[in-house]
């Protein structure tokens, strides 16, 4: 062979011995490359299933990171007073809280565990009773009375601004020093509810939770229809048909249902079709829409009229409160007359009476008849109730009564009622609940008056001096008894 040849040949030999060894590396590298694919297919697939598995642990141990926030944490105590568009408070907003300040997370076997224990009744035959809008102010004096004669007490609050938040937070913590837990939730929660009935066997839902007020309806209706009629809903949903057995539910009607009636004092009998508020029109549909689920699920439910209930621990936004704080700040209120010169006259009620009728209508509510199977086993009780005082007062009388108590005069501006749902008087008749549980009123506006401004002087440090009171002077410690619980 010629040498060019042999050299061809010899470099065709290397070349195919090159292209041999570069097709084993090829192969070599492809099968490794397969080796390293299919590992990290491997790999990515555990990786997913191990997120997945932690994800599945996660929500069941702590359902309320993922979807909601409770706690029991207190906020700075301030004193504004006027009704601010209503929100969540701030403390109320992040989702990783402690269940009580002690790193115990809330969701999972902890807060399950402090959900029972503030539930569970602490004697034979007491009640196991869901309180919500359980920092309120009736809400919170209820739930001291509960406590009080041993019936197991879970609070449920929203902690919203309409007024001053910090005063429903000194609530929550005077009632966790009687052992009460008040969760930080709304009643729009149809998941909590849903997790509270599967956790707690409750008989009672006293449920106290609304948009109250009558003229602040002006400003913002919504909040109305968020509290009033879907919260009173999603309540309703939650007791028909996630509890068993289903609770008996007590819950707050107002005596502005009787709007423009004119009969008094006001019956249970007098017609209620004639609201004169967006307020009161969204409490006489929460007692349609009671009739209903009573009527299809089997619920027992009670209806409270209240009327104008007062005292220690109130409502900033009502009147008496109002004016009491205008009065030590040397600030002007306004009087509402009627078109021909009356004075605007309020069934006021004590809160220490409200309580007892509150109590009296759990105690004699009877049982629901349905099941969370959607059937019932025959009629259950619907009742409802005036829980009023039975001797109107009008509201100037109210004013002298305060600048007695707080030895200081009232600036009075007098105008005419304006058109902003409210109604010239209110006058009950309690006939029926003094029938059904023995509701007796027996607190004149006097004491009862006499009671909130002792309150109102400790709660925000007042002090009276040659009979004046001065703002921001403290004498005595801050008060923390209610007095229908101490
Ligand atoms: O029984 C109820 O179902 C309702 O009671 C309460 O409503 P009301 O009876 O309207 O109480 P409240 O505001 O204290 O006014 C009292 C009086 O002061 C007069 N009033 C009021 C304010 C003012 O600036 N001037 C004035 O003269 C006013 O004209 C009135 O005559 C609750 O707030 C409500 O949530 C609901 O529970």
């Amino acid at each position: 062979m010629p040498g060019g040849v042999v050299d061809a040949a010899a470099k065709g030999v290397r070349l195919e011995r090159h292209a041999a060894g570069a097709a084993v590396l090829l192969r070599r590298a492809s099968g490794a490359k397969q080796l390293a694919s299919a590992s990290s297919h491997l790999l990515f697939r555990a990786t997913v299933l191990a997120t997945l598995a932690l994800v599945v642990l996660f929500a069941v141990h702590y359902p309320s990171l993922l979807s909601r926030s409770f706690s029991l944490s207190a906020a700075p105590f301030y004193s504004g007073s006027s009704p601010a568009p209503p929100r969540r408070s701030s403390s109320g907003s992040s989702s990783h809280r402690s269940l009580l300040g002690s790193g115990a997370s809330y969701g999972g076997a902890a807060w399950e565990r402090e959900v029972r224990r503030s539930a569970t009744p602490r004697r034979d035959g007491a009640l196991s009773v869901l309180v919500t809008g359980a920092a309120g102010f009736v809400g919170a004096h209820c739930s001291l009375a509960l406590r009080g004669r041993g019936d197991g007490v879970l609070g449920l609050d929203n902690f919203n601004s309409y007024y001053d938040p910090s005063l429903k937070r000194a609530r929550q913590r005077l009632l966790a020093l009687r052992g009460v837990v008040v969760l930080d939730a709304d009643i729009n929660d149809a998941a909590l509810l849903e997790r509270l009935f599967a956790a707690v066997p409750f008989t009672h839902v006293l449920h106290l939770a609304a948009q109250a007020g009558v003229r602040y309806a002006l400003q913002a209706p919504q909040t109305y229809v968020a509290s009033n009629v879907a919260g009173l809903v999603s309540l309703f949903e939650a007791a028909a048909k996630h509890a068993d057995p289903q609770p008996a539910v007590v819950w707050a009607s107002s005596s502005s249902v009787y709007g423009l009636n004119t009969d008094a004092p006001f019956s249970e009998e007098h017609r209620t079709d004639r609201p004169a508020s967006l307020y009161a029109a969204t409490k006489k549909a929460g007692e349609a829409i009671a009739h209903a689920y009573n009527h299809i699920y089997g619920l027992s439910i009670t209806g409270l009229r209240f009327f104008t209930v007062y005292g220690p621990w109130g409502r900033p936004d009502m009147a008496y409160f109002s004016f009491a704080r205008s009065i030590v700040a040397g600030d002007p209120i306004t009087l509402f007359r009627t078109a021909d010169g009356a004075d605007a006259r309020r069934d006021f009620t004590y809160i220490d009476d409200v309580v007892k009728g509150c109590l009296g209508a759990l105690d004699t509510a009877g049982k629901s008849t349905g099941s969370k199977s959607g059937k019932k086993s025959g009629p259950a009780p619907l009742r409802v109730y005036n829980l009023g005082n039975t001797s109107p007062v009008p509201v100037a009388r109210m004013v002298a009564i305060l600048e007695k108590l707080l030895g200081k005069k009232a600036h009075k501006r007098v105008v005419t009622m304006p058109s902003n749902g409210d109604v010239p008087f209110t006058h009950a008749n309690v006939s029926h609940a003094a029938r059904d549980f023995g509701y007796r009123p027996a607190t004149s506006l006097d004491a009862g008056l006499r009671h909130f401004v002792d309150w109102f002087v400790q709660y925000y440090k007042l002090d009276i001096k040659g009979g004046n009171v001065l703002a921001g002077k403290t004498t005595k410690r801050k008060s923390m008894t209610m007095s229908a619980a101490s």
